[in-house]
């Protein structure tokens, strides 16, 4: 099946940071978390990707096409919500969808409508007034009103409290009922990513560390707790990072297996997305 999306190698480089030929693929019917520390370089790819910043080199593909070469075509097919609200605050939420739609040959305003019902927004109301929850759910309703297949997302969650955290979770999941839709979704709160990615993509100072299926990266993981009695040489290189403090020890291991053998008392449990984040980022624990 083609990919909906493909980035290969793509670089940019700014005074102090560079993305270094950054690579992956995006899957139809797939959500994909896009995971990293402030300033890893989620928000200089998504730029990148749509093309609201300049890249050095790199080839961006959507649905097979180039997306330099059939700008058009493919943005007609993507919905956007980025991390910085990209509208005109005097305007209300009817005049800025006025300048919005007319960008899209497919913009169906019943859909547009729907949303605005279901978000339990109001038209007349000025961008300048809204909370950060209205905000986002006033940019998801744009980005969706135009029969796109992926939605791409920066950071929709930074700043909004659980229960709108959830709200979008609910959005992203009926959103993703119609056969052939994808989700790119980047934040730093990964227990979002925990409920609903299908794919975890982890990039660290510019580069993708990880790139896997969430369950797959859960399962052959383990969050190990014991007593500190278990740990010798032997026992950690068994851990991809391992604390201990005069309580006991804490460590994330990929070999199960020899945990069990030689640590047989100790408390495996399934990391959560975060430790797997935290395994991997900053280059300084035998992950890398
Ligand atoms: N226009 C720019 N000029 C120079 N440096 C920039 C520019 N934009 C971003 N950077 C730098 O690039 C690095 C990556 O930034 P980016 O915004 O992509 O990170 P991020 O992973 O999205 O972080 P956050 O989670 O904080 O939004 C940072 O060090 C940032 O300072």
């Amino acid at each position: 099946m083609t990919p909906i999306l493909e980035v290969k190698n793509l670089n940019k480089t700014y005074n102090n940071f560079s993305l270094k030929d950054v690579t992956f693929s995006l899957n139809k019917d797939c959500i994909t978390g896009f995971i990293g520390t402030n300033g890893s370089g989620k928000t200089t790819t998504i730029k990148a990707i749509l093309g609201l910043i300049l890249k050095d080199s790199g080839k961006i593909k959507f649905s097979g096409m180039d997306m330099d070469d059939n700008e058009r075509k493919s943005k007609n097919k993507i919905g956007i919500v980025l991390d910085e609200g990209y509208f005109y605050e005097e305007l209300t939420l009817k005049e800025m969808k006025n300048v919005i739609a007319p960008c899209y040959t497919e913009w169906d305003e019943a859909v547009f409508s729907a949303y605005i019902k279901q978000f339990d927004l109001k038209l007349d109301q000025k961008i300048a007034t809204l909370s950060k929850g209205m905000r986002m759910k006033y940019a998801v309703a744009l980005a969706l009103s135009h029969h796109a297949d992926l939605l791409i997302m920066d950071e929709p969650t930074s700043g909004l409290d659980p229960l709108v955290r959830s709200e979008l979770m609910d959005i992203l999941l009926n959103f993703m009922k119609e056969p052939g839709k994808s989700v790119f979704f980047s934040t730093h709160i990964t227990s979002d990513l925990d409920k609903i990615a299908d794919m975890i993509i982890l990039i660290d100072d510019g580069r993708i560390i990880v790139n896997e299926e969430k369950d797959e990266l859960l399962d052959t993981h383990a969050l190990v707790k014991g007593d500190n009695r278990f740990i010798n040489e032997q026992t950690q290189k068994l851990f991809l990072t391992l604390h201990q403090s005069p309580y006991g020890f804490e460590g994330i291991t990929r070999k199960k297996k020899d945990v069990r053998r030689l640590m047989p008392d100790v408390l495996m449990e399934r990391p959560t997305v975060e430790d797997i984040m935290l395994t991997y980022i900053g280059g300084n624990n035998n992950a890398n």
